[in-house]
């Protein structure tokens, strides 16, 4: 199954949501930024080099929120969401359609990929 980092990225009490663009899967889906890992890679270090290649940024990385099974019809992934903190860098979406700065307040009005429902509920849970 395949297997995909997401982080969680904290900066001044607001995290980093991403939107899908129209060519990409599960297009205009909000997701955090991430991605598959590679064989060759842990998966601190594939959402380090995730990060930076979408979004020109380096993160620290925390803590890890509950994995997240999900079955789309066309493919299976296991979701490993990490709690982490901007570090520095210019923000460029590099990739997505859009992203953007929101408190955790708001943020189960965006349309999410249906893997990350369960992280958004557990990061209000945690953080909100
Ligand atoms: N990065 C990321 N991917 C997610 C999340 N939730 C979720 O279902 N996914 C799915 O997990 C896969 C992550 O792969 P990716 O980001 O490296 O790949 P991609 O879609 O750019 O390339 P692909 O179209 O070749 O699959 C995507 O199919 C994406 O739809 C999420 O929060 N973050």
């Amino acid at each position: 199954m395949l297997r995909v980092t997401c982080a969680i990225i904290f900066k001044d009490n607001k995290v980093l949501i991403a939107q899908r663009s129209k060519s990409m899967k599960l297009p205009l889906k909000w997701e955090f930024p991430g991605g598959k890992i590679e064989t060759d890679e842990t998966m601190e270090e594939g959402l380090k080099r995730e990060v930076m290649e979408e979004l020109n940024i380096n993160i620290s990385i925390g803590e890890a929120l509950s994995p997240v099974e999900h079955h789309y019809h066309d493919f299976s992934l296991n979701l490993y969401p990490f709690v982490c903190a901007y570090l520095d860098g210019n923000l460029e979406a590099k990739e997505h359609a859009q992203v953007k700065w929101e408190s955790l307040a708001n943020l189960e009005a965006y349309d999410w990929a249906e893997a990350d429902m369960p992280v958004v509920k557990e990061l209000i849970k945690m953080f909100g």
